[in-house]
C-alpha cells in the first residue's frame, strides 16, 4: 500500500501551530478524501481509513480537502483544523446557506479552451473566486493543437493574459503529458488545486493527464459488498509529481457570492484609475475629473472591461445582499421561537 509523509499529504505550519504538545503525542492528523452523508473518508501517514463523527454530528460541517485530529484508536475525529482555504457555494434554491466544496486549496485551475468557449465575463467570475479565496489562479487553455499557428496562439495567450495583471496561462493539449508537465510549477508535491471551468474544455482530460488514466474520466471500478462491480467516482486524486486535485462535480461550476475584494483584485488596474478620480463616489459616466474614461479616451483602458467590471461588482452585490437578508431572516425566525418558548414557559408557570 501507498503510503505518503504528512509533507505529502499538504500538512503545513498553518496546521501545525494549531496544536499543542498534548494533541500531537495523542491524536492523528489525517486528511479528508471524501465526504458521504455518514461518514468522511481520510487519509493519514497509516494510509485511508473511514471515520465516524463525535455524537450526532452531520458530514456537512466538513470539506474535503480537510485536515483533522483523529484518535489513532477509534479513529474518531476530534478536531477540525482551521482551514488556510476555503471553497462553497450557495445551497440550491432560495436556502443562502452556505456548501463546502473543498477546503485547502493552493491552486485553481481556471478552464477554457482556444475556441468559442473562452468567455472573459464567465472566466473574470473564476478569477474573483480564486482570488477572494486566497488561491492561485492559473488559466489553462486547452485545444491549444487547433491553433493555426504560432500566431494565432499568441493572440489566444494574450487574451488569456488580459484577463488580470499578473495572470499565469498555460496554453496546452489537455491529452499530452509533456504539455501539462508546466502545471506543477504552480502545482508542487504535496499542494492541492482544483478544476473549474465549463462543460466540454477538457477537465476530465486534464485530470486524466495529469493523474494517469485509472484515476481520471470514469471513477474506479470497486467490488461492492454484493460483489458486483460499481464504478465510484473518485474526487481526491493523486498526480504523478505528486501534487492533489479535488475534482468534485459542485466545483466545476461555481457562483459568485460575497467576493468585492476578489472582483477588484482582477480588476486591479480599474480598480487603481478608478481611486483616481475626482470624486469618490465616481460612476465613471463622464463625470468630471474621472480618471476611468481618461484612461480609456487614451486607449489605456477597454471600455469593455469598465462594464464588465462594474456588471460583477452589481451581480456581487445583489447575490451577497440576498445572503444578508436571509441571515436578518434567520435571526427573526430565531427571536420568533424564543419568545414562543417564552411564553410557553410563561404560561407552565401559572
Ligand atoms: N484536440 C484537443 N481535444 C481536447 C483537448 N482537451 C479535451 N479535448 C477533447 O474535448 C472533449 C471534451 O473533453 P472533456 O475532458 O470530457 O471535457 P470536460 O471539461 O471534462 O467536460 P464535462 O465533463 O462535461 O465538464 C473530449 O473529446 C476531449 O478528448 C485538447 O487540449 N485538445
Ligand atoms: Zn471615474
Amino acid at each position: 500500500m501507498l503510503t505518503h509523509t504528512l509533507a505529502d499529504l499538504g500538512w503545513s505550519a498553518h496546521f501545525m501551530q494549531q496544536l499543542d504538545i498534548e494533541a500531537l503525542e495523542t491524536l492523528q492528523p489525517m486528511r479528508v478524501s471524501a465526504v458521504h452523508r455518514d461518514r468522511l473518508e481520510a487519509i493519514g501517514t497509516a494510509g485511508p481509513a473511514a471515520l465516524t463523527l463525535p455524537g450526532g454530528q452531520e458530514t456537512g460541517a466538513y470539506a474535503i480537502g480537510d485536515w483533522l485530529m483523529v484518535e489513532p484508536e477509534t479513529l474518531r475525529v476530534i478536531t477540525l483544523l482551521d482551514r488556510a482555504t476555503t471553497l462553497a457555494r450557495r445551497a440550491a434554491g432560495t436556502d443562502a446557506r452556505q456548501q463546502l466544496l473543498a477546503a485547502n486549496v493552493d491552486v485553481m485551475f481556471i478552464t477554457t479552451s482556444c475556441n468559442a468557449d473562452f468567455n472573459p465575463r464567465r472566466l473574470e467570475r473564476y478569477l474573483a473566486l480564486a482570488e477572494q479565496a486566497g488561491i492561485t489562479p492559473v488559466l489553462v487553455m486547452t485545444k491549444a493543437d487547433g491553433c493555426a499557428g504560432t500566431e494565432a496562439r499568441e493572440d489566444w495567450r494574450a487574451r488569456g493574459e488580459a484577463l488580470m495583471p499578473g495572470l499565469a496561462v498555460q496554453l496546452l493539449d489537455a491529452r499530452d503529458p509533456a504539455q501539462v508537465a508546466p502545471l506543477t510549477d504552480w502545482w508542487r508535491k504535496g499542494q492541492t488545486a482544483v478544476l473549474l471551468g465549463s462543460s466540454g474544455v477538457g477537465k476530465s482530460t486534464l485530470a486524466n493527464t495529469l493523474c494517469g488514466g485509472a484515476q481520471g474520466t470514469g471513477g474506479i471500478r470497486e467490488d461492492d459488498a454484493k460483489g458486483r462491480h460499481t464504478t465510484t467516482r473518485r474526487d481526491f486524486l493523486r498526480a504523478s509529481h505528486g501534487g492533489w486535485l479535488i475534482d468534485t462535480p459542485g466545483l466545476r461550476a461555481l457562483r459568485l457570492q460575497a467576493a468585492e475584494e476578489g472582483i477588484d483584485a482582477v480588476f486591479s488596474d480599474v480598480a487603481e484609475l478608478a481611486e483616481q478620480c475626482r470624486f469618490s463616489d465616481c460612476r465613471h459616466e463622464g463625470e468630471p475629473g474621472c480618471a476611468v474614461q481618461a484612461a480609456i479616451a487614451e486607449g489605456r483602458l477597454e471600455a469593455d472591461r469598465l462594464r464588465r467590471w462594474q456588471k460583477l461588482r452589481a451581480e456581487d452585490r445583489r447575490n451577497s445582499e440576498t445572503i444578508a437578508e436571509a441571515r436578518h431572516r434567520d435571526r427573526q425566525f430565531g427571536k420568533i421561537v424564543r419568545e414562543a418558548m417564552r411564553e410557553r414557559d410563561r404560561r407552565g408557570k401559572s
